[in-house]
């Protein structure tokens, strides 16, 4: 069910958290809530899922007026960082809760909950405690809970946000598979840019309670609309007074038209590639090049060599940060 979020604000005291905000979530896309601590990611979810009242503006799922409704009305499924399973209860029954309060008839409940154990594939631990599962298999659980009821939208904060950086990355690719075979609309929360790039269909920038850019990852990441968002979604540079993705900037021995003179200070072999950190004037710049141009170049530290942006590069000036 599509998601429209229409000029809420919500302030805490005397503190706006969420300015104004307007965000389009199409049905059944996966998007991501990307952001700095403290920005109002939190807070924007827990509008649409009902859990805040916003000061001002509306929250419509699926065309209906959902700014007044109680969670339990909206068909939102929730899962937070640290989920909190029944710990008394097997897996099979916390799975099955939500089920179990609808009194939903027996047969109906098991078939449905074999159902969900396999997609989140816990199968094997269905008669396992919580206390007894990793944490990425408790977030699995919690997830296979939160779809339990069908829910038309599914709501993540920072879902896999207390796990190590491994199991993280395999519940990513789970959660786009999983999002691939139920097709549930789902919001998610991260800080991670690497985690929203790889994960999310959309991806809504939100910092200071305002929307900075909403769009596909690849489109943010190639037009990003400000400084802000370029450096936020992936690594940036300063040359010339503008800001240029370091992959985008040319390494040559001899100087080219509209070229700039920098000192190499540090070279650094990051397997495929080589991050060469340089000076250029009184100012720091680095530059991401393959192993086979670092080579060709013969760089070592000391040396003077000319930097370039490439031909297509995007750039923004800095003055506009
Ligand atoms: N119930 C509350 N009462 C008072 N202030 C709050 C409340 N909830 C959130 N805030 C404040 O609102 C701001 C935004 O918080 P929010 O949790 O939405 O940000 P976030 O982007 O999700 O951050 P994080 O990534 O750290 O969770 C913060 O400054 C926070 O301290």
């Amino acid at each position: 069910m599509a998601i429209e979020v229409r000029g809420v604000s919500k302030s805490f005291g005397r503190t706006p958290v969420l300015k104004d905000v307007s965000v389009d979530i199409a049905s059944g896309s996966l998007t991501a809530l990307l952001g700095p601590s403290g920005g109002g990611k939190s807070t924007l979810l827990r509008v649409i899922a009902g859990l805040e009242t916003p000061d001002a503006g509306a929250v419509l799922i699926s065309g209906v007026d959902a700014t007044r409704l109680s969670p339990q009305r909206r068909n939102v499924g929730f899962v937070f960082q640290h989920y909190a399973a029944f710990k008394h209860m097997s897996v099979r029954r916390n799975v099955a809760f939500g089920l179990e309060i609808r009194k939903r008839p027996k047969a109906e409940i098991q078939a449905r909950v074999d159902e969900l154990l396999q997609l989140v594939h816990l199968e094997q631990f269905a008669d396992r405690y919580p206390a007894q599962l990793s944490g990425g298999q408790r977030q699995r659980m919690a997830l296979a809970r939160a779809l339990a009821v069908e829910p038309q939208v599914l709501l993540l904060d920072e879902p896999f946000g207390a796990l190590d950086a491994q199991v993280r990355k395999e519940l990513r690719t789970w959660l786009r598979r999983l999002h691939d075979e139920v097709h549930v609309t789902t919001v998610f929360v991260t800080h991670d840019q690497e985690e929203a790039m790889d994960v999310a269909d959309e991806i809504v920038v939100l910092a200071d309670g305002e929307v900075k850019q909403a769009g596909r990852p690849q489109d943010l990441y190639d037009n990003p609309a400000s400084p802000f968002v370029m450096s936020f979604l992936g690594p940036v540079t300063e040359l010339d007074g503008r800001l240029v993705r370091p992959h985008d900037i040319d390494v040559t021995a001899e100087p080219a038209d509209g070229s700039t003179a920098a000192v190499v200070n540090r070279i650094v072999h990051l397997g495929f590639e080589v991050r060469v950190e340089l000076t250029a004037g009184d100012r720091d710049v680095w530059a991401q090049i393959t192993r086979g141009a670092a080579s060709r170049l013969g760089l070592a530290p000391g040396d003077t060599v000319h930097l370039r942006a490439v031909p297509a590069a995007k750039s923004l000036a800095v003055a506009d940060a």
